[in-house]
């Protein structure tokens, strides 16, 4: 039986070193390092094909890499064995990019696969009063459990890839791009609800955007892929000073000084 792992606050609850990724010719990453601490929110940027999809699905073992060392809550992600692939994903989350529901089951049929998987002695009714925790938690609605993904609105399928996201209570959350196609409205509300269950929940989260609000509204630290490696990863207000060509364009562009701005507005009426 896979239990939850309580991640030791004294270590990195992912640590990434040497990582080399490539696929034919293309050198994805070449000896790329990176730590992810406990209780934190880690945004990951990178310019397009910088590899960030690749490096989330090596730690989560879906990706085999070339070379590197890569240990999730102390296990070993490249470990060939069916356990430790069972312990990584029992304790992990991943809310992909669309949010990757079954079409042909309701919202609370998709939040309880993980549940059936894991704990297939729990009693029907509790599995659904489970998955109906999760739902509400996610900002959904209650009656949302009884709809097809095709009966929801964007923002609302991801609050449903969320919800079977955090179906297990893993300590450790993987968000791919969880903005993308929201409307900033939408997409703030997203930001603020991830903030309050990362807080509520104890969680660590390790998220993949190109969200400039994302990143100054809830990330704790920031790593920047580029020249195939984490150039720099430290709190934001440090990534904007870090003299990089990509990390200046990206955070001195004009999309930046409004996220910016936003941002310190925000503070000041808080
Ligand atoms: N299975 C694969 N086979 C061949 N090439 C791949 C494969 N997966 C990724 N790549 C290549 O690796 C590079 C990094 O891809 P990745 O998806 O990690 O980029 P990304 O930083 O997430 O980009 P984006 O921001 O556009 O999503 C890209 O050039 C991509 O084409």
């Amino acid at each position: 039986m896979n239990a939850v792992i309580v991640p030791d606050a004294a270590e990195p609850i992912v640590r990434v070193r040497g990582l080399v990724n490539r696929f034919g010719d293309q050198l994805v990453h070449d000896g790329l390092d990176l730590d992810v601490h406990p209780g934190e929110i880690l945004g990951v940027v990178g310019g397009s094909g910088s590899g960030k999809s690749v490096l989330m699905r090596s730690i989560l073992g879906l990706h085999e890499p070339d070379a590197g060392a890569i240990e999730v809550l102390g296990i070993d992600a490249r470990s060939q064995t069916a356990n430790a692939h069972r312990e990584i994903e029992r304790n992990t989350g991943v809310l992909f990019q669309d949010g990757a529901l079954f079409s042909s089951l309701t919202v609370g049929e998709n939040v309880q696969v993980p549940l059936k998987e894991y704990h297939p002695e729990l009693p029907d009714s509790l599995r659904y009063e489970l998955a109906l925790l999760k739902v509400k938690l996610s900002g959904l609605p209650a009656d949302a459990i009884n709809k097809l993904p095709s009966q929801l609105s964007g923002g609302m399928r991801k609050r449903a890839g969320l919800a079977r996201a955090l179906a297990l209570d893993p300590p450790l959350l993987f968000l791919d791009e969880p903005t993308a196609g929201l409307d900033p409205i939408g997409a703030a509300a997203f930001d603020r609800l991830i903030r309050t269950l990362q807080e509520a929940l104890g969680l660590t989260v390790f998220l993949v955007t190109h969200d400039l609000d994302t990143l100054y509204a809830i990330c704790d630290r920031v790593a920047v892929l580029a020249d195939h490696k984490v150039v720099v990863c430290a709190p934001i207000e440090e990534v904007e000073r870090y003299d990089h060509p990509w990390v200046q364009d990206y955070f001195h562009g004009p999309r930046a000084r409004a996220a910016q701005s936003g941002h310190a507005r925000q503070s000041q009426e808080n």
